[in-house]
């Protein structure tokens, strides 16, 4: 697994997205580490995540997905064209479509691990496949498809 998540090589206006940006201090923070075939991101839900007591918001999980899976697009990206993650032109993605199945209540007070695939990509677009789980049990899984912006 790479030491950088591909979120880490954005600067400035590609920096202060509230789901990954580095420099969004409200933001979540998501982070993808992509080693060729999967991307992982790990995440610890605050209280202040909850739907109801002992349950993560949902909202919250479709927020992960949806930065987790652009970030695997993006990086899938850099990959395909041979180039090193965040070399110039930058590669960037946009969400098209973000559909999510929640399989069962996300506990609180777990580490979330959150692992993407590639499903497809395909001219401009990459569609990303994710599953959310909680203690090695799925509680959620996703598809989003990523359009290239540059
Ligand atoms: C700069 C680098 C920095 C990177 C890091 C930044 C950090 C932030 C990153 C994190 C950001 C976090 C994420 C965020 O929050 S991103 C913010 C939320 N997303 C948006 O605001 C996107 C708004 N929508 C648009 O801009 C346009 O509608 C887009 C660009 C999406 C498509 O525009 P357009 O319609 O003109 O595209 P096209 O005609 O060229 O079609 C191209 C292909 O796309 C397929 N298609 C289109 N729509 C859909 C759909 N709904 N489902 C399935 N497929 C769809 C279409 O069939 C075609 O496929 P094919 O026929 O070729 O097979």
């Amino acid at each position: 697994m790479p030491l950088t998540a591909i979120q880490d090589y954005f600067t400035g206006d590609h920096a202060i997205c509230y789901g990954c940006g580095s420099d969004n201090a409200h933001g979540l923070q998501v982070r993808t580490y992509w080693d060729g075939q999967y991307g992982t991101f790990h995440f610890s839900p605050q209280d202040y995540h909850t739907a109801f007591p002992g349950v993560v918001y949902g909202g919250l999980i479709a927020s992960l997905f949806d930065c987790h899976c652009i970030g695997t697009a993006v990086a899938a990206a850099y990959e395909k064209e041979g180039r090193p993650p965040g070399s110039d032109p930058l590669i960037m993605y946009v969400t098209a479509n973000l559909n999510v199945n929640y399989l069962r209540p996300t506990p609180m007070g777990s580490e979330l691990m959150l692992k993407s695939h590639i499903i497809e990509q395909k001219g401009k677009k990459t569609v990303v496949a994710c599953t959310l789980s909680a203690d090695d049990t799925p509680c959620a899984n996703a598809t989003v498809v990523g359009i290239r912006a540059t």
